[in-house]
């Protein structure tokens, strides 16, 4: 809807209504055609602003009605017949401009933003391009290198920048609506040529060809098999080589093949279920409406190693004050250089001071005694970190919550050291921690509704995804980690290399395949995780070991001290400290091994690689969703995206899993379970049996077949 008066004697305004964000649904680009039409034909209005209710200008078009079928008028003929306008029109941008809503603003003959708006063209993260034509008028403002680097990424941008750009005309630290009535009251008799942007010439370098090579080459390599920032380029170049009209011609034509791609509908489809996982609940029914988080405002980090330090940087940078304590004074002398120099790279990146003065250092854990929440970041040892809740539990007020940065240990027992359980909550960051978005928040047994909200609302506060979750060894991340890595070393013994399995995940989308992955976080920290539990027996190359299929590979490689990219050597070899490349002595190894196991190598295909690794840890998402470990799929699927490199384009693994057919992912676990039925977790979990038997429902459904399997445990 859009809201029509006349203001200040003869400007027509007209507001978008369609809270929260304003998109640009049917409803929004219906009554703008009206009401631009209405000011247009009335005699007494001279000039038009457009802005939106509630201080947000518009974000864009409603990505809710893509995958519908769409009525209303289409946006590019709304926005050409605006900037073809007779009388002055000024967008008034307060909140965001995004999208469609700053395509609308591209085709307004003035930009009166606030200076707190942000604007962008954020499409391509939705699998789409600025198709109402963003390509085509976006770099007749701003040059076409501007242009490319914010389509292709969707970076939303500050106002201040926007007005470096031209993108915006004027920026305004008080109402942007009263400023811009004002403004278009001065423009009124105003002539409007040079004003519509589509007539004028998109600027073009000499070096044009080169320009967009590289920008070509540049999304290739980073986009990782995504076809939306190709096109994105694509349709730059049309503007810089084709008259305006031409120019939207090929802006349609690319967009049409996005628009219906599985690329497309897997990135709005992950936009949402990042924003679901906001909306969380527990098994006992607590849930985030009905919890209300605690306010805080002193923190503090214990352990100022690598996560410790990232932890502190993403607290202060929230606005936050952290006591940060780390017991020895060498140590705590680095991480206050280290953070001092995070915070200050951090500050030149975003502009603004660095937050130096919300941190107070200590190698006193009394420091700690009347902050409101602790994050303890210590090494991950279980007896360590039982003893630190000890003391916390005894130095804290009594109402403090304490939190643990723990990837796979156990909430319970960690809680059961403190007086106060319900407010002991797991908080697992991804590393590095005050980049990555992602942040699991581990509920225990005994964690109170207001201990996970309390965590949820920080790590929001944080700029961080988070993911209620509940305990389990490992959680959900790590814990469906286990059998992709497990398949990996599985197929190493059967014949593959390690480059050619990672060739093949590579190829599907993932940065990083499992053997770089594992090069790269150490072999040695597997080899600690798997000596906890109970599997690495030294020297020994038994292949099974409680019970089951055992690939000793990794421990093999431990015990060779090839500890990945930090020894130089690993599944790969490192001539310079991050270029993987294969080695030979590894190929001998693993024909040594072989032969000693008398196991005949087998030529494997890639497919096969993705089956084993991705359909097991998809099963173990099923088992997790089973047990109510995650409460739906989405969660699962914004971990994996967020937090372990899943392709974004792939929109998680639980989707993956739903757009190839359950019933596939089920057969083929049958069909390598038969293959190998020493290894459980190519067992099929009763969950995917169940909805394969209802018939493959869409995912969307998949909670209620999920609550229902709970209540038969
Ligand atoms: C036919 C196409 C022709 C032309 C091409 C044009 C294409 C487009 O315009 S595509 C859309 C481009 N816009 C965006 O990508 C912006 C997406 N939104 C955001 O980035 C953020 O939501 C925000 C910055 C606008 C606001 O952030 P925040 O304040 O943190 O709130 P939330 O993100 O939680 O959002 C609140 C609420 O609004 C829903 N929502 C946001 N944007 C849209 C949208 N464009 N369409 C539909 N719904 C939108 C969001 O999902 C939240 O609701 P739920 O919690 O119920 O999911």
């Amino acid at each position: 809807m859009a809201q029509y008066s006349r203001v200040s004697g003869n400007v027509g305004l007209i507001t978008l209504q369609n809270p929260p964000v304003n998109a640009l649904s049917a409803a929004v680009r219906q009554g703008i055609v009206d009401t631009v039409k209405r000011a247009l034909g009335d005699p007494e209005v001279k000039s038009v602003v457009i802005c939106g209710q509630n201080g947000v200008f518009c974000g864009g078009a409603d990505i809710r009605e893509f995958g519908t079928h769409m009525t209303g008028p289409p946006l590019v003929p709304m926005i050409h017949a605006i900037e073809m306008a007779d009388k002055p029109v000024v967008a008034a941008i307060e909140g965001v401009a995004l999208g469609g809503g700053l395509e609308l603003a591209l085709g307004c003959h003035y930009r009166i933003a606030h200076t707190k708006a942000k604007v962008g063209l954020p499409e391509v993260t939705l699998g789409l391009l600025p198709a109402a034509g963003g390509t085509q008028r976006l770099p007749r403002l701003t040059g076409l290198p501007a242009a490319i680097a914010l389509i292709t990424t969707g970076r939303q941008i500050t106002t201040a920048e926007a007005l470096k750009l031209s993108i915006v005309d004027q920026v305004t630290d008080y109402s942007a609506v009263d400023t811009a009535v004002k403004f278009a009251k001065s423009v009124a008799e105003r002539s409007l040529d040079g004003r519509r942007v589509s007539e004028r010439p998109c600027p073009c370098p000499p070096d044009v060809d080169a320009l967009f090579e590289a920008a070509m080459q540049k999304v290739r390599q980073s986009a990782r098999g995504a076809i939306a920032p190709v096109a994105c380029v694509q349709a730059l170049q049309a503007a810089a080589t084709m008259p305006y009209a031409l120019g939207m011609q090929r802006e349609k034509e690319l967009m049409a093949t996005l628009f219906t791609s599985g690329q497309a509908r897997a990135l709005q489809y992950s936009f949402f279920a990042q924003r679901a996982v906001g909306r969380w609940s527990l098994p006992s029914g607590a849930r985030w409406d009905g919890s209300k988080p605690r306010p805080i405002r002193k923190t503090a980090v214990i352990g100022l190693g690598t996560m410790g330090r990232g932890i502190t940087v993403s607290l202060a940078q929230a606005g936050l004050s952290v006591i940060a304590v780390e017991a020895q004074e060498k140590p705590l002398k680095e991480a206050q250089q280290a953070i001092s120099g995070m915070l200050q790279r951090g500050a030149k990146r975003r502009g603004g001071a660095p937050p130096l003065d919300l941190i107070t250092y200590s190698a006193n854990l009394q420091a700690v005694a009347d902050v409101d929440l602790v994050i303890e970041a210590v090494f991950e040892d279980v007896a360590l970190k039982k003893q630190l809740f000890q003391h916390l539990s005894a130095i804290c007020k009594p109402e403090a919550f304490l939190c643990t940065n723990t990837s796979a240990l156990d909430i319970d027992l960690l809680a059961s050291q403190s007086r106060h359980p319900e407010l002991v909550v797991g908080m697992h960051f991804f590393a590095p921690a005050h980049v990555m978005k992602l942040l699991e928040v581990v509920h225990g047994s005994r964690s109170s509704p207001e201990a996970v909200a309390t965590a949820m609302n920080l790590g929001k506060q944080m700029g961080k995804v988070g993911v209620a979750v509940g305990n389990c060894h490992g959680f959900v991340g790590n814990r469906m980690l286990k059998p992709y890595l497990e398949q990996g070393l599985f197929l190493l013994e059967e014949g593959a290399t390690p480059e050619m399995v990672d060739g093949a995940l590579e190829e599907f989308g993932f940065a990083m395949g499992l053997f770089r992955m594992s090069d790269l976080s150490g072999i040695d920290v597997g080899w600690r995780v798997r000596k906890g539990e109970g599997l690495v027996q030294p020297g020994a190359s038994v292949r099974v070991r409680q019970g089951r299929r055992y690939s000793p590979l990794g421990d093999l490689l431990y015990e060779q001290g090839r500890f990945g990219q930090k020894t130089g050597r690993g599944w790969y070899r490192y001539d310079n400290r991050h270029e993987a490349k294969p080695d030979p002595w590894l190929n001998n190894f693993l024909e040594d091994y072989r032969a000693r196991h008398g196991l005949a190598a087998r030529r494997i295909e890639c497919q096969e690689v993705l089956e084993r690794c991705l359909y097991t840890l998809i099963n173990e998402g099923f088992r997790i969703l089973e047990e109510g470990i995650a409460a739906g799929p989405e969660d699962i699927d914004v971990i994996y995206v967020l937090g372990y490199g899943w392709p974004k384009h792939r929109g998680g693994p639980m989707y993956y899993a739903s757009m190839v057919g359950l019933i596939k992912v089920l057969e083929r676990l049958e069909h390598y379970l038969r293959a190998h039925p020493d290894v459980p977790s190519l067992q099929p979990c009763s969950l995917l049996r169940r909805l394969v038997a209802s018939g493959s429902p869409p995912i969307h459904k998949w909670r209620k077949i999920i609550k229902k399997t709970q209540s038969h445990l």
